[in-house]
């Protein structure tokens, strides 16, 4: 079996070895889904894998604008088209300086077996600029955002492909997004999603990446008859993700102790509460502050300089921020602290040998494409209102939300079992490439 995975990743790398992120994400999902392709007929021979690992299309562009002093920039814009076996393209906008295709296609490529889970009916794409938010102007970020859609705006559309945020794209952006598409299509529809609630938004879409994460784990921690009543939680990153896994943590009881962003991470040992987070979602949403002034704000927090929070003793940790941001290291300080659970808010956070050490420790620990789910399905939830020109009550979204995270955690644990373990990576990736492959092999070879 080591054999046919090596010959796999050796076309891969050929093709794309200088793309590092994108060849981690491959690699593993080759090393669970090789051996299930080879025991199943259907799969076998039909090449599945390699397509699927080839974008069905990339485009870069140039984005030029103008800042407030009159001065001319010139940023990469892009969109990778991953694949739309099962529905038209769907996935988040980056704007951040480390974006690259190689980012861009592990997070699409990545997007594809989570939107599978999600049951609904969307393929995979990512996108985004190497632009960055940090310190620019509304008027910046609006003439940023406008220039970046007159490219993107003929790529994409209701039926083709449906853009989201992401790193340092939120409900800011997309407004501005959404303004210059329609402006140039003269059209008004559902083609973005986490749209506000006054112009075709859906309640709960905010908050359903970092609740879906929650509800993800406590699924998890049931199945060890635990749950996060009393649990110490360690979260990385202070955004869209982490604010609102945050707020569900304290909505199911648990203490949340940390909470960072790329200076550094704050420990609270009383606990961040529901007027501390206030404050941080006051910080970062609208002041766009740094994490450290909540140290200057609270006594009982300190903040760690340039440092990631994972050497807080925890029950559980939530991974929010950014890819490989939790290492082998890291991974080891978490387990020998008593730590039981792992879910990612992140797209990626946990390196391959964070993951190894994870699983020879038997805790339990939830790859991004299945705990993190929940954001791009409560996407697709905006989509169908959309569509049935219809808004569902904030009870009925997060309804369905629950429904949704459950499901996945089912199917998880489906294709994941190991002799009463549930290997939710191995689980995810069969799970979410069995619908994918079903759809392609209908469709024929395209
Ligand atoms: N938004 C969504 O619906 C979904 C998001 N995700 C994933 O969740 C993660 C967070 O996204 P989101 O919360 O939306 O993004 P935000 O831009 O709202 O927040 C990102 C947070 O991560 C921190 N961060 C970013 N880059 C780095 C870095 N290199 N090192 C340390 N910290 C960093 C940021 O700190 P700073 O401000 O200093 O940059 C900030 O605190 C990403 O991996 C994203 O792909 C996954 C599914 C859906
Ligand atoms: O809501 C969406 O379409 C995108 C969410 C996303 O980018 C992600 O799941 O990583």
């Amino acid at each position: 079996m080591e054999d046919k995975i090596k010959v796999f990743m050796n076309e891969v790398i050929d093709r794309n070895g200088h793309e590092p992120e994108f060849i981690q994400a491959v690699q593993e999902v080759a090393e669970t889904v090789i051996p299930y392709i080879v025991q199943h007929d259907i799969y076998h021979g039909k090449n599945i894998l390699l397509r699927m690992v080839e974008p069905e299309r990339l485009i870069s562009f140039r984005v030029a604008w103008i800042d407030d002093d009159g001065e001319i920039h010139v940023n990469r814009g892009y969109r990778v088209q991953m694949n739309s076996a099962i529905g038209p393209y769907k996935g988040g906008l980056r704007f951040h300086p480390t974006v690259n295709a190689s980012v861009l296609k592990f997070l699409a490529f990545e997007q594809v077996f989570k939107n599978s889970l999600t049951t609904l009916p969307m393929g995979g794409g990512k996108g985004g600029s190497d632009f960055d938010p940090k310190g620019k102007s509304d008027d910046e970020i609006m003439r940023f955002c406008h220039a970046f859609m007159t490219e993107l705006c003929r790529h994409i559309g209701p039926y083709t492909d449906i853009p989201a945020g992401d790193i340092g794209v939120g409900a800011r952006e997309i407004g501005f997004l959404f303004g210059m598409y329609k402006k140039i299509r003269n059209e008004f529809s559902g083609v973005l999603t986490g749209k506000g609630l006054s112009w075709g938004g859906s309640l709960i879409r905010p908050e359903a990446t970092g609740y879906g994460t929650v509800y993800f784990a406590d699924s998890m921690l049931k199945t060890i008859n635990e749950t996060f009543e009393g649990k110490k939680v360690v979260i990385s990153g202070s955004g869209n993700v982490a604010q609102y896994a945050a707020e569900k943590v304290l909505h199911l009881g648990g203490k949340v102790l940390t909470l960072s962003d790329s200076g550094g991470f704050i420990y609270d040992k009383d606990g961040i509460d529901k007027e501390k987070l206030a404050f941080v979602m006051d910080l970062k949403n609208n002041k766009r502050g740094r994490i450290s002034e909540y140290a200057d704000k609270y006594p009982s927090a300190e903040y760690h300089k340039g440092e990631t929070p994972w050497k807080v003793a925890c029950d559980i940790a939530l991974p929010c921020a950014t890819q490989n941001e939790l290492d082998g290291d890291d991974a080891a300080t978490l387990i020998k602290n008593g730590c039981i659970a792992v879910a990612e808010g992140a797209n990626m956070p946990s390196t391959p040998e964070a993951i190894h050490a994870f699983h020879d420790a038997k805790i339990l620990f939830a790859p991004g494409k299945a705990s993190n789910a929940g954001g791009v399905a409560t996407s697709g939830l905006e989509m169908s209102q959309n569509s049935l020109r219809i808004s569902w009550t904030r009870e009925e979204v997060d309804k369905r939300l629950k429904g949704i995270m459950s499901d996945i955690h089912d199917s998880c644990v489906e294709y994941g079992d190991e002799d009463g373990y549930c290997n939710y990576v191995k689980g995810a990736n069969i799970a979410g490439f069995v619908k994918v492959a079903d759809a392609m092999l209908a469709q024929g070879v395209i």
